[in-house]
């Protein structure tokens, strides 16, 4: 497409970016099982089945990284965005997020191989895990990076949730939180870079559409994902 061509397209991104960061009120933050979760409410059966069962969204998303990697031409955005990868993987054995989760597990009392093993996963949380990542694999490139915006509301949920598991779970390990204070930097930084992938990429009234779409999807994805846990743990 010519640079006339796109300019006769394009649509108002102040528009675009609003409609996106309206996706606020869809976040997972509402769902019940994390009203509870912040409000003090969860056992400790329930903490653990979400600990096990998030692991899977954990070791999941640098393999939807991959993906978007494989699919980007651009190698400005791949230079960046491989960063997440080894934010979750580490640069080796004992470093990164999911070792980070692994040991939020073992702080709720979750022996390694109990998560590892995938034992406690339901399968609702496979199937909506396993959408994302088939999202990322199958979708545009650009769609797939717009689907990671949730990312932008997760950091206030983030800061509640540290304050709510030092307040109200006292015998988890604190130690075992440091998965989220290392989202609290790394997510900022994150969404700021895809926000601006998707607001120099997507510019006709439809591509910016797809975008939105692609942040509902993800937006379901996190909510399926939580209605399955809130319904197999239920008391
Ligand atoms: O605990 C959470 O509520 C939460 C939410 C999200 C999110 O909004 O997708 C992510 C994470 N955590 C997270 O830890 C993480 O690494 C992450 C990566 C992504 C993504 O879509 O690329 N989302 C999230």
């Amino acid at each position: 497409m010519t640079t006339a061509n796109r300019t006769t397209v394009t649509t108002p991104t102040g528009d675009f970016v609003h409609a996106l960061r309206s996706h606020a009120r869809r976040y997972h933050d509402q769902h019940p099982f994390h009203v509870r979760m912040n409000a003090g409410r969860l056992s400790r059966r329930q903490i653990r089945g979400w600990v096990a069962n998030r692991f899977y969204y954990q070791e999941n998303i640098p393999r939807k990284d991959a993906a978007i990697l494989s699919n980007c031409p651009d190698i400005e955005v791949r230079r960046r965005w491989i960063r997440r990868i080894t934010d979750h993987d580490g640069g080796n054995p004992g470093e990164g997020g999911i070792e980070a989760w692994l040991r939020l597990g073992e702080a709720v009392g979750l022996a390694r191989e109990a998560v590892t093993d995938h034992r406690y996963l339901i399968p609702g949380v496979r199937f909506a895990v396993d959408a994302y990542v088939n999202f990322a694999r199958t979708r545009p490139w650009t769609e797939a990076v717009a689907s990671s915006l949730t990312e932008l509301f997760a950091p206030d949920l983030m800061a509640r949730r540290l304050a709510a598991f030092e307040r109200w779970y006292p015998w988890i390990d604190p130690e075992g939180l440091s998965y989220f204070r290392a989202r609290l930097d790394q997510a900022p930084r994150d969404c700021e870079h895809a926000l601006e992938v998707v607001t120099t990429h997507c510019l006709s009234a439809e591509s910016q559409a797809r975008a939105v779409d692609a942040l509902s999807f993800k937006c379901d994805v996190l909510w399926s994902l939580m209605d399955a846990i809130d319904q197999a743990y239920r008391e």
